[in-house]
């Protein structure tokens, strides 16, 4: 199946299909950068939430690059593993190491906490710190792993409805799921939704077709990202390259 072959089979996505991996990062923070401006403009603060994982880091860098008023740019993570924050595996490191850069190291990153007694703990924490940025979201870019998830989203895992319920009232959930590996923190639902901007940002064949089955399945909870896609109130951005 050619990528493309996404576009037809589905009214929530709006595919942004790119020759090549550095053409998507190109035109992904060309429109990051923009929406950042356009918020700083309008309220002299903009926000951007992130995912973690290996497919941003080309944009980050073309990302940091760009030339806006950074020092007015909060980032946060869409999700974070529940680890120090300098571990290989902790996203808030690769957002020091590929996003904090170059331009971009002016703006202010606010991670999650993750040294509580247990992830409980960590989430209600987090939440906490959180909760003044989470108030207005100029831009969220969400990644996909292959099992369907996005966000810490997982299939199985423990709070996965609590994080997908619109009504639950909370911003920010600790996840268990055998996919995970580390018990993580993730943002919820009713969150990603009042971004004014949600892009998924996917990478390679399989990952289309994984999308494809996804949007395709009865059960949103099957594959998680069915679930974010189908309910975001405009058609999702999904920017692909082979
Ligand atoms: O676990 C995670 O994985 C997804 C996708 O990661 P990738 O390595 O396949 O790009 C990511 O969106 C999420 O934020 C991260 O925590």
């Amino acid at each position: 199946m050619k990528a493309d072959a996404l576009k037809p089979t589905d009214p929530h996505i709006d595919l942004q299909s790119y020759e090549t991996r550095g053409a998507l990062a190109e035109a992904l923070a060309l429109s990051v950068a923009g929406i950042l401006a356009g918020g700083i403009a309008e309220r002299g603060t903009a926000t951007l939430v992130v995912s973690g994982g290996s497919t941003p880091k080309l944009f980050f860098k073309t990302l940091s690059a760009c030339d806006i008023d950074w020092a007015n740019v909060t980032i946060m993570l869409v999700d974070e593993r529940i680890v120090s924050p300098d571990n290989d595996r902790a996203n808030a490191k690769l957002i020091a190491d590929y996003l904090l850069q170059d331009k971009a190291a002016a703006a202010q990153f606010l991670p999650y906490v993750t040294d509580g007694r247990d992830a409980a703990e960590c989430a209600q924490k987090s939440e906490k710190q959180l909760a003044p940025s989470l108030k207005h979201i100029d831009v969220t870019i969400l990644g996909m792993g292959t099992d369907g998830h996005t966000a810490s989203f997982f299939p199985n895992g423990d709070h996965l409805e609590e994080a997908l319920d619109m009504q639950s009232g909370r911003q920010v959930i600790s996840m268990l799921a055998e996919g995970a590996g580390e018990p993580r923190l993730t943002l919820t639902m009713p969150v990603i939704q009042a971004s004014r901007f949600v892009a998924l940002h996917i990478e390679g064949q399989e990952k289309a077709d994984v999308l494809k089955t996804a949007l395709g399945l009865d059960d949103d909870l099957t594959m998680p990202i069915a679930c974010v896609v189908k309910n975001t109130p405009e058609p999702v951005k999904v920017f692909w390259a082979p």
